[in-house]
């Protein structure tokens, strides 16, 4: 993993379909690439990549996209694939998680995404439940990392920002990753949120078209934004 000072958020591109552009991302020392595997996503990444040629990519932080998948599919694609991260996009409860985790290699980290919608007492409610999911004397933490993105029906892409200042109100157990249309327009409110993110994920917002990715922009945002700040 690419070493950075700590206070400076590391850069997750999600939405990956093209090897070129896969290779240009690694030339810039991106820290996670992310494949979704939810067929219904316009970026579904087997349409364009097979397991076999995903598994051909030497990087340390390849991230599965799942959304309400069963645990044997996704155990098949991590393995296949090589995948490092599985990042839970759906409605997985804890038991789900707490199965998968007994299945997948110790060394796969699960993310798990909290989709958000209003910023309201009934959204603060859902966060909290799924912070309290977490058993405390695990022996093998069920959930490494929160992802907060905007709600939609189609799950995530939205390309819409949510309410972050929603994320003062908590105290987040867990580093996290912040998406949901993040982009050069409203990066530099970042600063506004008590606890920092510990990376940025990035998706629709840096495309030509969906799977798409600009990834002259999406170096220029890295130089600019993710810098020390
Ligand atoms: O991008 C998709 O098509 C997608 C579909 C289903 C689940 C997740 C998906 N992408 C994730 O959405 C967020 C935010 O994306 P955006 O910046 O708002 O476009 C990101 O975490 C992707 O992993």
């Amino acid at each position: 993993m690419n070493q950075q000072p700590s206070n400076i958020p590391k850069l997750k591109v999600c939405g990956l379909t093209q090897f070129n552009q896969i290779q240009e991302l690694m030339a810039m020392n991106v820290d996670f690439l992310g494949f979704i595997f939810y067929e219904k996503s316009p970026r579904y990444v087997l349409n364009h990549l097979s397991l076999e040629e995903i598994s051909t990519i030497h990087h340390h932080g390849k991230t599965g996209v799942f959304v309400n998948e069963d645990a044997d599919t996704i155990l098949k694609i991590v393995q296949k694939a090589g995948l490092h991260f599985v990042q839970l996009h759906g409605d997985e409860n804890d038991r789900f998680i707490g199965e998968l985790r007994q299945k997948l290699d110790p060394e796969v980290k699960i993310i798990k995404v909290i989709r958000i919608g209003e910023n309201d007492s009934e959204t603060k409610n859902k966060i909290l439940q799924t912070f309290n999911q977490q058993p405390a004397t695990s022996s093998l933490q069920p959930i490494s990392y929160y992802l907060f993105d905007t709600d939609g029906k189609a799950f995530g892409g939205t390309g819409k920002q949510f309410d972050w200042s929603l994320l003062n109100d908590l105290t987040i157990p867990l580093p996290y990753f912040l998406s949901g249309g993040i982009s050069e327009e409203n990066i530099g409110n970042i600063d506004v949120l008590y606890q920092q993110p510990f990376a940025l994920d990035i998706n629709s917002k840096f495309e030509i078209a969906p799977g798409n990715k600009d990834t002259s922009r999406i170096k220029k945002f890295k130089a600019q934004y993710l810098k020390d700040r």
